[in-house]
C-alpha cells in the first residue's frame, strides 16, 4: 500500500495558476498544459522553501499528484521523490520509448531537477514544451524530511548562501527497528524459509496439507541459523557493541551509553572483532563511498553479516559479491537499498527502502522540518542544517523587532566592515551573533531602532561589502508582526 505521506522526487516550477502535474513511471502528464514564464529575478522575492523525501524510486504503478502548496507564491516548486534511480537503471529496454521531441509552440512547463538525473529520464520531456532547468534562483531554503541529504546539491546551495536543513533523529527509531529485524534476517533463514514454503513446498506438494506440513518439518533443516550472541537486541539483546564515529558530536556522544559500549578510533579494530557490521553514516562522495570495500572485507571475520540501512554506495557490492562467490565471505548482506552487483544473490536480502517508512517517523520528520523552516523564515534561526552553522539569537525584551540576517563569505574583517557600515547609517546594534562553518559566515543583528528604509539599507550594505551573499531583513519578528516573510530578501548574485 502506498504510504500516505510519501512524495515523489522531481520538481516543477510555475506560476500560481499552473495546473496540477501528475507523475508516474511514464513521466509527467499535464492536466491542462499552459505556458509558464520563468520569473525574472526580482529584488523583492518571496522565500521559497521545499520539503521532500528521499532518493528512492516511485513505487511502480503509483501516480503521485503534485500540486501547488502556497497560494500566493511567485513560483511554485515541488521536489519529488527519486532522482538518481533513473541513473541506476540499466535495463533500458524496459523503459518506455522516448515520447516525441522537437519543437513545441504551445504552452509549456519548466522542469527543475536537483541532481544528475539520467538523460533517459530527461530525454522524455519534449524540448520546447519543457524547459529543463536547475534549482530556481528564487529558492531561499531547503529542508529534507529525513536524514540523508545526498540527493541535494549541498555544495552548490552553500555557494548560493542557501541553508539546507534535515531532520536528524526524527526517523532514527524506525531505522533501528529495521536493523534489529535485519540482525535476525541475517542470522536465521527466515526469508529463505518463507520463500521455500511458498514457492517450493506448496507447489511441489500440490496443495496436499498433510504432505505440506511434513515437508515443512523435514525441510526446516535447510534453514537453520545461529543465535545472536548475548542475552539481552544490540545492547538490549546483550550484544557487545563496538562504535566507530570519528566526527561524533558532543551532543550525540553524551547520549551514548558509554559504559556499555566500546568506542574504537580505528575501523580496522571493528572489522576484526565484529560479527555484524551495520553502517549509519551519511553518504559523502570521496569520504564514505565504499567505506566497506575489498580491503575492509579482507579484515573482517569470514562469517560477518553486513547491514546497510544508510546508503547503498557505502558498501562496495562488487567486492561483497566476489567474497561470496569465492567463499571468502559466508555471511549475509541485508539492506533496504538494492545493489547492482548483488541483485538476486542468495546471500543478499534486499528490502524496499523501508527504514523510515513508519507513520511515526514520517510525522516526526514532517513536523521537525516545518518547525525548522518556520524558525528560519521567521527569526533567522539556523538549526539542523547540514551546511550552515547553528545560530540562535534569543529575542530581547523591548526589542525594536528589527533584525538583519546576513550570509557572507567567511573572510577576515567581514563582521567589522558590516558593523561599521551599520553604525554609519545611525543604526544601533542591541545584540548580535556571528557564526561560521567552512566558507560560510552567518550573522544575525538586532537593532534598537528600525531602519527607515530596510530595502535601501540592504542594497547599500551589499554594495559596500562585496563578500555578502545574501541579506534578509525581518520586521517586527518578536511582536507577532512578521511583516511579510522574505519580502526583504536581497541576494547579491541575482542582481
Ligand atoms: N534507510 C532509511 O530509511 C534511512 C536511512 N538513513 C541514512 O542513514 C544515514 C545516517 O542516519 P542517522 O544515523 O539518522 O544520521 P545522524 O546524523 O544521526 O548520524 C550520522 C553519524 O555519522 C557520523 N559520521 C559522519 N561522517 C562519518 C564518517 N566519515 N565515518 C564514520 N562516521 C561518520 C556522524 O558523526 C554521525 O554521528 C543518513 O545519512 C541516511 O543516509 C537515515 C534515515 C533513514
Ligand atoms: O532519512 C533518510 O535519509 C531516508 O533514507 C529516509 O528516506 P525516505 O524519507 O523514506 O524516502
Amino acid at each position: 500500500m502506498e504510504h500516505p505521506y510519501k512524495f515523489s522526487t522531481m520538481w516543477t516550477t510555475g506560476s500560481v495558476a499552473q495546473p496540477e502535474v501528475f507523475f508516474n513511471e511514464q513521466g509527467p502528464q499535464l492536466a491542462q498544459p499552459q505556458r509558464l514564464a520563468v520569473p525574472t529575478q526580482q529584488f523583492r522575492s518571496r522565500s521559497l522553501s521545499f520539503s521532500f523525501s528521499c532518493n528512492q524510486p516511485i513505487r511502480k504503478a503509483s501516480a503521485i499528484k503534485v500540486s501547488a502548496v502556497a497560494s500566493d507564491a511567485d513560483e511554485i516548486a515541488l521536489l519529488e521523490k527519486m532522482l538518481k534511480l533513473a541513473r541506476e537503471r540499466k535495463e533500458k529496454e524496459t523503459i518506455p520509448a522516448t515520447p516525441t521531441s522537437g519543437e513545441y509552440d504551445g504552452k509549456g512547463f519548466t522542469i527543475k531537477t536537483f541532481n544528475a538525473i539520467s538523460p533517459v529520464g530527461l530525454d522524455k520531456y519534449p524540448r520546447g514544451k519543457y524547459i529543463l532547468d536547475d534549482v530556481p534562483p528564487t529558492v531561499r531554503a531547503i529542508v529534507r524530511c529525513g536524514a540523508g541529504t545526498n540527493n541535494i546539491p549541498v555544495k552548490e546551495m552553500t555557494e548560493r548562501g542557501i541553508p539546507v536543513f534535515n531532520t536528524p533523529g526524527a526517523n532514527a527509531n524506525a531505522v533501528k527497528e529495521l536493523v534489529i529485524c535485519g540482525l535476525l534476517l541475517a542470522s536465521r533463514g527466515i526469508v529463505e524459509g518463507n520463500f521455500h514454503v511458498n514457492n517450493v513446498i506448496n507447489k511441489e506438494e500440490n496443495g496436499d496439507y498433510d504432505r505440506i506440513s511434513k515437508r515443512i518439518e523435514t525441510d526446516k533443516a535447510m534453514f537453520g541459523g545461529q543465535e545472536i550472541q548475548g542475552k539481552t537486541i544490540a545492547l538490549g539483546l546483550g550484544m557487545k557493541v563496538i562504535g566507530y564515529d570519528p566526527v561524533l558530536s558532543l551532543e550525540a556522544a553524551l547520549q551514548l551509553p558509554g559504559d556499555r559500549m566500546k568506542r574504537v578510533t580505528e575501523l580496522d579494530e571493528l572489522f576484526a572483532e565484529a560479527d555484524y557490521i551495520t553502517v549509519h553514516v551519511p553518504y559523502i562522495k570521496g569520504v564514505t563511498h565504499h567505506l566497506i570495500n575489498s580491503e575492509a572485507l579482507a579484515k573482517c571475520k569470514p562469517n560477518v553479516h553486513l547491514l546497510n540501512f544508510a546508503r547503498g554506495e557505502i558498501i562496495d557490492g562488487a567486492a561483497v559479491k566476489s567474497g561470496y562467490d569465492n567463499g571468502a565471505l559466508t555471511g549475509k548482506y541485508i539492506s533496504d537499498f538494492s545493489d547492482p552487483d548483488l541483485m538476486g544473490h542468495p546471500q543478499h536480502i534486499v528490502l524496499p527502502h523501508l527504514g523510515a517508512s513508519t507513520e511515526e517517523a514520517e510525522e516526526n520528520s514532517a513536523a521537525m522540518a516545518a518547525a525548522t523552516m518556520m524558525d528560519f523564515l521567521e527569526t533567522g534561526t539556523i538549526r539542523n542544517s547540514v551546511n550552515f552553522p547553528t545560530t540562535i539569537l534569543a529575542p530581547q525584551k523591548n526589542s525594536s523587532g528589527a533584525r538583519l540576517c546576513i550570509v557572507n563569505r567567511n573572510e577576515p574583517g567581514a563582521l567589522g566592515e558590516i558593523t561599521t557600515f551599520l553604525g554609519s547609517k545611525g543604526l544601533n546594534i542591541s545584540q548580535q551573533i556571528n557564526t561560521s562553518r567552512g566558507d560560510i559566515a552567518y550573522t544575525v543583528i538586532d537593532f534598537t531602532n528600525q531602519p527607515e528604509d530596510a530595502e535601501a539599507l540592504q542594497v547599500e550594505l551589499a554594495a559596500a561589502c562585496n563578500f555578502i551573499i545574501s541579506l534578509r531583513f525581518l520586521g517586527m519578528v518578536f511582536n507577532d508582526e512578521l511583516g511579510e516573510p522574505g519580502t526583504y530578501f536581497y541576494v547579491s548574485w541575482a542582481q
